[in-house]
This record gives C-alpha cells, structure tokens and sequence, in this order.
C-alpha cells in the first residue's frame, strides 16, 4: 500500500488543485493531504477561508482519502505521524525536494519526494489560481471605495 502526501492552502479550490491532487493520488494506493494553517502561508496574502473549511473541501474531492489540518508549527509532525511513501510538491510550491528530502532522511523517514505536473487554463475565463480568483471578485464586487465595479456583477 503506497502512502502519498500532498499538500497546500487549497484556499478557493480550482481545477487547477484537482488536477494536482489528482497527479499525486495516481503515485500511489492512498492520498492524504495536508492543509496549511493560515499562520505557515507567509509567502503570499492569507487564505480568504479557514483552514477547517480549506480541509473540509479538500476532502470532499474524490482523489483524496484523507485531508488533514497541516500542524501549527511543524510541518514534519503530520509527516512523521502519516509516515508516507510520497511526499508529492506542486507544479509550482515553493519547497525545494533536495531540502525536504534531506530533513526527511535527517528524520529517518524513507520516503521520495517528486513534483506534480502543472495544468494550463483550457478557455480565457478559467482561473487556476485562487489569488487570481480573489482579485476577480474585488473587481466585480468589490464596494465603490474600493474601486471595485460594484452590484453584483
Ligand atoms: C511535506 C510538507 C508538509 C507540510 N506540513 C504542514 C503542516 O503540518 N502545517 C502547515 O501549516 N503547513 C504545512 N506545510 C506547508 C504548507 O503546505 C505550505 O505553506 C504550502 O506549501 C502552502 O503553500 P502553497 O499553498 O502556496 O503551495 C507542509 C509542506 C510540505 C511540503
Ligand atoms: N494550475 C495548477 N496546476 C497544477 N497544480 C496547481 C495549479 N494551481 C495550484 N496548484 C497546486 O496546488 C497546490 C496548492 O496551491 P495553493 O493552495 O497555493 O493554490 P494557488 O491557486 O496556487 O494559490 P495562489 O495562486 O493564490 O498562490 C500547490 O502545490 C500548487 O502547485
């Protein structure tokens, strides 16, 4: 039985975090996905939604088993207690797999750390970024002082 993490903020879910998703449940028998606490997402603007709601939606997706609040702190205590096969990063998450490959064998944990494919929009509308989806909806709707085009668009 092949154990396979992911990983993420999955703030507004998109096709582009099924098709992630997807790509690292094929690696394996059983995915188990971690969701960032909103404290560990410091390389861009905090999620809109809760982690528990982020989770929630997480698992509601059909390739993923079981979806997990990612720890406050460590990000290695969800690891160590999941003890993985795969750890599968993003197309393009920020974590280099030489650095976690090594905290992981510094851990005795044996497990391949590979990269997911990327999935490109497939008509001009699509959004595969929920930054991108958060800046559509404070064009839309955001209130007049905020420039926005205000109604409900
Ligand atoms: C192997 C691994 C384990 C992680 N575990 C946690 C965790 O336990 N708690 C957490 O808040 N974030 C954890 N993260 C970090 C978040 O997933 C990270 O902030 C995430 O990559 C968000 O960035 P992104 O959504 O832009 O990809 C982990 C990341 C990796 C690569
Ligand atoms: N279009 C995509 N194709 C494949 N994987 C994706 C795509 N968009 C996001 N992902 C992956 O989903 C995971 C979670 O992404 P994240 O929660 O940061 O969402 P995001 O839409 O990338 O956020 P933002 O664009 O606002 O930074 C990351 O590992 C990321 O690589």
């Amino acid at each position: 039985m092949t154990r396979v993490v992911a990983q993420g903020t999955f703030d507004l879910l998109h096709p582009g975090h099924v098709h992630y998703l997807e790509d690292a449940a094929a690696r394996g028998d059983e995915l188990h996905a971690i969701v960032a606490r909103r404290a560990n997402v410091t390389h861009k603007p905090e999620p809109i939604l809760c982690a528990r709601q982020r989770r929630d939606m997480v698992a509601a997706l059909d390739a993923v088993d079981e979806a997990h609040l990612g720890d406050p702190e460590d990000v290695f205590v969800p690891i160590e207690r999941l003890d993985p096969d795969v750890i599968v990063l993003g197309y393009d998450q920020h974590h280099d797999e030489a650095g976690i490959a090594e905290a992981l064998a510094a851990r005795d944990i044996d497990c391949r750390v590979e990269r997911a494919s990327g999935r490109e929009p497939r008509y001009d509308e699509e959004l595969l970024s929920s930054g991108d989806i958060v800046e559509r909806v404070l064009r839309r709707r955001g209130g007049p002082g905020e420039g926005g085009e205000g109604g409900r668009g």
